[in-house]
């Protein structure tokens, strides 16, 4: 299994030009089942994810093809409607499937995605609401046999919790049912948005999208389309905190200010200066004192989830205490007792961390154990006294195209192992 070596002390400065946006690029390549032609999907992101989900499609029979960091998927001629255990067993996000492929052929056999380290991560929310649509949904054998008698019926469906993944795969299986579909309470991410702007392009009617009500009107096929992914504002988001903990500078080109509202205003109260610009943004912590920062996750346009375990590793090196609340997942503090063994000064009380001031971090042997958790390693190995390892890097590549290659070209000092 590949590791990381890093040497520590480094301060980070120079530009790195951001991705595509994982949680974006999954989404809309699923939507490819939809269609009855091929889609051109430009700014695609070539991550592990990235290959499970083409695996996926292949499998169900789709053309899918790269050019450079575009994507052609052919969805017209999709022949199979299942989705088997072994490659939903490597990315949950498989389970978005279920959703085109019931709307498009009647009928989908997809494997329960099952749960991960950061939480058990249900799909009640997505079952329910193709129920509601019409769909006759049985779970046996640890798959989800879906079947509905003709198209699916636009429905009023009210989500109890906000689900981005559930939003993605209910608003996917209506651009193709009869009739009107609303979804109250929908997850209100850029991701979303961006999905439902690829729909539309493919000739779906969709109104609300990036709001708490989507409306879709069904229509009868949705053809082909070419869109652009937005780019990743985690990514860029890890980026910024990277070169804030290091003392440095970062301009991250090709970026989504907009995307990431939350995470610059908290950057900005660590003390960091941030300048926007068309489609960059650039931050500077030279000769600056970095601020601890209370943090507490929510759905879109809160803080996200998905840029709490950096928060972490930032307050662990900056100056003050604060605390970080987790509220979307119910084990995602996964890297705290990593970032202790490195000398973090952490304390746990349910689902918030107690970051004070830490004396001295120190290089060690860590474990990655999910996506985000691996990345806060990596940037605290970055800033820390000697070497750090990080173990198990295939959670790292399975969100963040060659991350190496882009800290390296910042100045960090960061090798892959091959063992
Ligand atoms: C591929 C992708 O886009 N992944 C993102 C997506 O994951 P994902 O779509 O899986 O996350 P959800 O928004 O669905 O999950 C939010 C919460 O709702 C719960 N839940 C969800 C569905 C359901 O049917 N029942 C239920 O109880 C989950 O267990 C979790 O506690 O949104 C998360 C929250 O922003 C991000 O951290 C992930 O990076
Ligand atoms: C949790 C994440 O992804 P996934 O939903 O694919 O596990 C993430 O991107 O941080």
């Amino acid at each position: 299994m590949d590791q990381f070596v890093i040497q520590g002390g480094t301060q980070l400065a120079g530009e790195v030009t951001i991705s595509g946006a994982k949680n974006a690029a999954l989404p809309i390549l699923f939507a490819a089942l939809l269609a009855d032609g091929k889609s051109t999907f430009r700014n695609v992101p070539q991550l592990r994810d990235i290959g499970t989900t083409e695996a996926l499609l292949k499998t169900l029979g789709a053309e899918v093809a790269w050019q450079g960091d575009t994507l052609v998927v052919d969805g017209s001629c999709v022949d199979k409607v299942l989705a088997p255990y072994e490659l939903v067993k490597q990315m949950r996000a498989s389970v978005l499937a279920l959703g085109p492929l019931l709307a498009r052929f009647g009928q989908a056999q997809v494997s329960l995605p099952g749960g991960c380290a950061i939480g058990a991560r249900p799909v009640d929310l997505h079952i329910q609401g193709l129920a509601r649509m019409g769909a006759d949904i049985k779970v046996e054998n640890g798959y989800i046999h879906a079947k509905s008698a003709g198209r699916l019926k636009g429905a009023e469906i009210f989500m109890d919790m906000v689900s981005v993944g559930a939003t993605e795969n209910l608003l996917m299986a209506a651009t193709l049912a009869d009739g009107r579909t609303v979804l109250e309470n929908a997850a209100q991410e850029p991701e979303v948005v961006d999905l439902a702007n690829c729909l539309i392009a493919m000739g779906a009617k969709i109104s609300g999208a990036g709001s708490k009500c989507i409306v879709i009107d069904g229509v009868e096929r949705l053809q082909g389309c070419e869109h652009a992914i937005l780019p990743d504002r985690i990514e860029t988001g890890t980026f910024l905190v990277a070169a804030a903990m290091s003392g440095g500078e970062v301009l991250c080109r090709h970026a989504d200010y907009h995307s990431l509202e939350p995470v610059i205003e908290k950057l900005r109260a660590a003390n960091a200066l941030i300048e926007l610009r068309d489609d960059q943004i650039y931050l500077d912590m030279r000769g600056r004192e970095l601020k601890a920062v209370n943090i507490k996750t929510m759905p879109h346009p809160g803080f996200p989830t998905d840029m709490q375990a950096q928060f972490t590793a930032l307050n662990v090196v900056a100056k003050g205490s604060a605390t970080i609340t987790e509220t979307i997942f119910e084990n995602r503090f996964m890297h705290v007792p990593e970032l202790q063994r490195m000398g973090a000064n952490i304390r746990l009380e349910g689902n918030t961390a107690i970051c004070g001031d830490t004396t001295r971090l120190t290089g060690a042997q860590v474990m990655a154990t999910d996506l985000r958790a691996s990345a806060s390693l990596i940037l605290t190995g970055i800033v820390a006294e000697g070497e750090t390892v990080v173990d198990r890097i295939y959670h790292v590549d399975r969100g963040y195209q060659r991350i190496e290659d882009k800290l390296s070209r910042l100045g960090a000092n960061i090798k892959r192992r091959h063992n």
